[in-house]
């Protein structure tokens, strides 16, 4: 989703793939590869620098089953001036395989650009020229390791398809656009659809987290959400959490997980993504209400983004025009959700979270494959601020807040397509980003606020408040009833307190560090 970040398709620029230190180590280590490989009818595949040069009279392209002969001058295959060859480039990002049988027969899958937000794998056969089985050995790992990087190859995965997610539409989505990727990338595929509300609490509890190495959810958030608090939920949760990743193939109407990890909201994309996926230690926080605690991965929301989000469900039928319909209408009606808020602050000043934001995004992306984990038997961490129902910690101030419009933490960037409301996040700085806007501010004001999200100046409005933050308490006062909601969820309108768990829990990224967003 190239508008997303900003930037342009990864799908074309695979420089912008997570994939400089691959490439850095590629150039290291494969060095003594001879970067040609001769192949038949008078053609040759070149590793180049950032993709697979294929040069060929008649190379045989397979897309999804159908075997086609292609003449060299059709099909966007590029002729080389007053040759009768064919060119062609494979970004390494888009590779998924690549192998060759006993009679000598090379074959690679790629991920091909069928449509603007549409790949699908692709196969390309050559009869290998050389005999020679180390130099093709040689060839086939450093294109292999220039495809994934630190990337685990052939990965795991538990699917979970959600057949009412993307209204109704998953299953036929994960058939379509997701399974052919996978089964390209030789990953080992165990699906499941889920038939009940928390029945991916109940799998993720049970699952044994030696068999896979990544949860895949076919849905939109609230299917990861049930994931990591069913890993959670195991005796050794803490272990379970660092060993298994939980991603999201975007299937549902709110898709998050995927805009922040995968950098799209297209299934086909956000596949490769995953097969492609660096392993990334992710912040998960910890809510305790009345007697429950259970885990949020994405957001919590009091004021007028969960009554947006969770009281318009009437409006459906406007898509995703109802979260700026719902939102614009309370903004101007001035409506305002008082609450006594107590807040452990990490950092305070927009200047020092700038800061803060720009160091990370400027460290090498590090390689958490191999991260040390905790032991089998670590259950979830201590709480160390205690519960809602424990007496306030004697370090936090409860402050008024008669005026309040919204409250709302943030664990990740985008919460939909167009909202970068938390620019500044990180995947794992132990903090969450808390804004805070008044509810009684003026109607230009209001207007200008919503113009200020998509137009990614959000951040550097005056009356928005943004702090990192690692803890807090919020008590909703002088309403009878009203919304809260936990990563998309509503839960009830009473108090609750959250306390921010470092990396606890994992999931896969391209950066392997930050997500697929603009910084503030
Ligand atoms: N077979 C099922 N029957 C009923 N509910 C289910 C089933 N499978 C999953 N669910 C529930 O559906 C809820 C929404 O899941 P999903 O992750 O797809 O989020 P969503 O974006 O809200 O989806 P939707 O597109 O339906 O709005 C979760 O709470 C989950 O427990």
């Amino acid at each position: 989703m190239a508008s997303l970040a900003g930037e342009d398709d990864p799908f074309k620029d695979p420089s912008l793939a997570g994939s400089s230190t691959p490439q850095l180590e590629s150039q290291m280590q494969d060095s003594a590869v001879d970067p040609t490989l001769a192949v038949g009818r008078n053609a040759s595949l070149t590793l180049a620098t950032d993709s697979l040069i294929v040069l060929g009279t008649s190379l045989l392209v397979r897309h999804e089953g159908l075997l086609e002969a292609r003449s060299s001058a059709c099909c966007g295959l590029s002729l080389t001036p007053g040759q009768n060859k064919a060119t062609r480039s494979i970004p390494f990002f888009n590779i998924l395989w690549a192998e060759y049988s006993q009679d000598e027969e090379i074959t690679i899958q790629y991920a091909h650009a069928e449509a603007k937000e549409t790949v699908r794998p692709a196969t390309i056969r050559y009869t290998l020229e050389t005999k020679e089985r180390d130099v093709v050995d040689a060839w086939m790992a450093a294109l292999l390791h220039r495809a994934y990087g630190p990337s685990q190859r052939q990965k795991r995965i538990k699917v979970l398809v959600n057949p009412f997610g993307g209204q109704g539409k998953a299953q036929k989505i994960y058939n379509k656009h997701i399974a052919p990727i996978l089964a390209a990338a030789r990953c080992e595929i165990d699906v499941e659809m889920t038939t009940h509300n928390e029945h991916a609490i109940e799998i993720a509890k049970n699952i044994d987290v030696d068999k896979y190495d990544v949860i895949a959810c076919c849905s939109g958030d609230g299917v990861p959400h049930e994931v990591f608090n069913g890993l959670g939920q195991k005796d050794d949760g803490a272990h379970a959490l660092a060993k298994i990743a939980v991603s999201q193939l975007p299937c549902g109407s709110g898709n998050a997980l995927s805009l922040n990890m995968n950098g799209t909201n297209s299934p086909s994309l956000a596949a490769v993504a995953m097969v492609k996926g660096l392993r990334t230690p992710l912040d998960l926080v910890s809510i305790t209400q009345r007697d429950k605690r259970t885990l949020s991965f994405l957001s919590q929301s009091v004021g007028i983004v969960a009554e947006t989000d969770l009281a318009t469900e009437h409006l459906r039928w406007m898509g995703s025009a109802r979260f700026t319909w719902g939102f614009f209408t309370r903004l101007v009606g001035k409506k305002i959700y008082p609450a006594d808020i107590a807040v452990k602050f990490e950092v305070e000043t927009k200047a020092d979270i700038r800061a803060v934001y720009s160091a990370e995004k400027s460290k090498p992306p590090p390689n958490h494959e191999e991260r040390p984990m905790p032991a089998m038997g670590t259950g979830l961490p201590e709480l160390k601020w205690g519960t809602v129902n424990d007496p306030l910690p004697t370090e936090w101030d409860l402050v008024p807040h008669d005026r309040l419009g919204n409250f709302y933490a943030g664990n990740m960037a985008y919460m939909s397509p167009d909202a970068n409301f938390f620019p500044a996040s990180l995947p794992s700085d132990g903090c969450v980003d808390l804004v805070r806007i008044d509810g009684d501010i003026d109607r230009w004001t209001a207007i200008k606020t919503l113009d200020a999200i998509s137009k990614h100046q959000f951040f550097d409005q005056p009356h928005v408040d943004y702090h990192k933050i690692s803890a807090y308490r919020i008590i909703p006062k002088n309403q009878p009833d009203g919304y809260i909601s936990i990563d998309g969820e509503r839960v009830p309108f009473q108090p609750f307190q959250a306390e921010v768990h470092k990396g606890l829990g994992t999931v896969l990224s391209r950066s392997g560090h930050l997500y697929e967003a603009r910084g503030p």
